[in-house]
């Protein structure tokens, strides 16, 4: 229990812009500390910056990465870097227009790095911090090791379930889980009734812009509902949503990826850039999921091989994969592309 809550706790002072020590390293999110704030950590020296690999590759830093070769990098703090040079090293939205020249001279990295870069992604900020300054008496400290179990062994529990007659077919039953350590309420619909056949499953990730608001960047929206029909069809099954907006970036740092997509990047590229991975998703806990509903073989709608091979990976059987029509527009036509020839999905 205290393990969670401490991440918990670390991750809330992160998004407020307050120190954390892990393992004894002191960080400050670059997104969110002011200049008051930065001021006292940077007493009685000015503390470095930590970014993510990915962002090391677009400003040129990349042969500075230590041991792991996708590992971070620490960038000394020299004059120009101040509070608006920081920012300007962690989010690409300016790399077009005022291209970064540095100079930039690399340090090497403390151990806690990519645990603390973790655990930036997980406050849903960009993977920049402050690194090595002065935190204050009252800043949370968290160890490596439990940022680690947090973020990979999310403990889930059904929270509440109740009856939920939906358009597409009247019996159905929505259920809400919660993850220790993590706010996202991630939920199951089951449809239909159990006819003792594997269910059809689909694993949706939560697109606000595209199951809300009908974008026609991507195809969340329109496969949200294909999917929901499918399964209606079918007699049985269920629909997995899972609380991770934006391939797990977080809708912040989605629409960052967007704003860079409008620039020419596409959709790899725009997250690569940001210091995030392609694709940030642990499908662990759709495997999870699927074991709290007593579900141990499945028939999965999706195009996307990465989905079929973490519910094997995880122990649930995927009995047949069954592809998914694509919404395809204009808009989202380079989008469908890029997830075909550099996600390997199969459209
Ligand atoms: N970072 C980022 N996320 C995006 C972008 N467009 C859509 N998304 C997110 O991508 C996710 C879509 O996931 P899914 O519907 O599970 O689909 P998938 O991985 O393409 O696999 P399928 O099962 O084949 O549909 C959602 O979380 C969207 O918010 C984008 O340009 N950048
Ligand atoms: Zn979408």
């Amino acid at each position: 229990m205290t393990v969670g809550r401490n991440v918990a706790r670390a991750i809330d002072a992160l998004r407020r812009g307050w120190p954390v020590i892990i393992d004894e390293l002191a960080v400050l999110a670059v997104e969110t500390a002011d200049e008051a704030g930065l001021a006292a950590f940077d007493t009685p020296a000015a503390a470095d910056i930590l970014i993510a690999g990915n962002r090391a590759v677009t400003l040129k830093l990349a042969n500075q990465r230590d041991a792991v070769p996708t590992g971070p990098v620490r960038i000394a703090r020299m004059p120009w870097i101040d509070l608006a040079g920081a920012t300007a090293i962690a989010d690409p939205a300016r790399d077009l227009s005022t291209p970064l020249k540095g100079p930039f001279q690399t340090l090497p990295v403390p151990a806690p790095a990519t645990a603390a870069l973790r655990l930036a992604k997980m406050a849903g900020l960009l993977p920049a911090l402050f690194a090595g300054g002065t935190p204050g008496d009252d800043a949370i400290s968290v160890g490596a090791d439990a940022i680690g179990v947090v973020h990979d062994r999310p403990a889930l529990t059904i929270a509440s379930r109740a009856r939920l007659p939906i358009a597409e077919a009247e019996k159905a039953e929505i259920i809400a889980f919660r993850a220790e350590g993590d706010a996202s309420e991630h939920v199951a619909l089951m449809i239909g009734e159990p006819t003792g056949q594997p269910p059809l499953v689909r694993i949706h990730s939560e697109c606000l812009t595209g199951d809300v608001l009908g974008s026609l960047k991507c195809d969340c929206g329109l496969q949200l509902a294909d999917a929901i029909a499918a399964i209606a069809a079918s007699g049985w099954g269920i629909l997995l949503y899972l609380r991770q907006e934006g391939r797990g970036i977080g809708l912040v740092n989605k629409l960052r990826a967007y704003a860079l997509q409008d620039q020419g990047f596409d959709t790899v590229d725009a997250n690569l850039r940001l210091g995030f991975s392609d694709d940030e998703r642990d499908f662990g806990v759709a495997a999870f999921m699927l074991g709290l509903l007593a579900q141990p073989e499945v028939r999965l709608l999706t195009n996307n091989p990465r989905k079929v091979a973490a519910l094997e990976a995880a122990g649930v059987r995927v009995r047949e994969r069954v592809p998914l029509q694509a919404g395809a527009n204009p808009h989202n036509r380079a989008y469908l592309d890029t997830k075909r020839d550099r996600s390997g999905h199969s459209l």
